[in-house]
């Protein structure tokens, strides 16, 4: 199965990272998001119920950072990993997270996984 739905550029607002100034404000995180999945269904269907909905993911991702704070960008996405392949039609998802203001001199740096459903 190599059907594909992605999110691009997900902007979220929130309090991640190592040191104390970090813990104090929000700051964006950018995700780009691939999730492997099977088109076969919606294809017949034309039903939005039969597909892996990116509007859903996307608020599920947001509702997380919300929700949780933790330092790594590593810990961030394996948790989102876990979430995306229990809670959604997902066979595999690539996770990646951008943290822009990180590194003055560097226009972006980030972390990506891959991670696949447990057969
Ligand atoms: N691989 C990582 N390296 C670093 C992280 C991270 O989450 N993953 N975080 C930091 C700090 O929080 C940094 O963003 C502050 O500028 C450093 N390196």
């Amino acid at each position: 199965m190599q059907d594909k739905v992605f999110i691009r550029q997900l902007q979220v607002n929130t309090i991640i990272g190592v040191f104390d100034f970090e813990k104090q404000a929000k700051q964006p995180l950018f995700f780009d998001v691939d999730m492997l999945t099977d088109f076969a269904k919606a294809a017949q269907s034309d039903n939005v119920d039969d597909v892996v909905d990116y509007a859903k993911v996307s608020a599920r991702i947001i509702a997380h950072c919300e929700a949780t704070q933790v330092e790594l960008l590593e810990t961030l996405a394996e948790q989102l990993a876990t979430i995306i392949l229990s809670e959604f039609a997902v066979s595999q998802v690539i996770l990646r997270i951008s943290k822009p203001q990180a590194v003055l001199e560097a226009q972006t740096v980030g972390i990506e996984i891959m991670r696949k459903k447990q057969s």
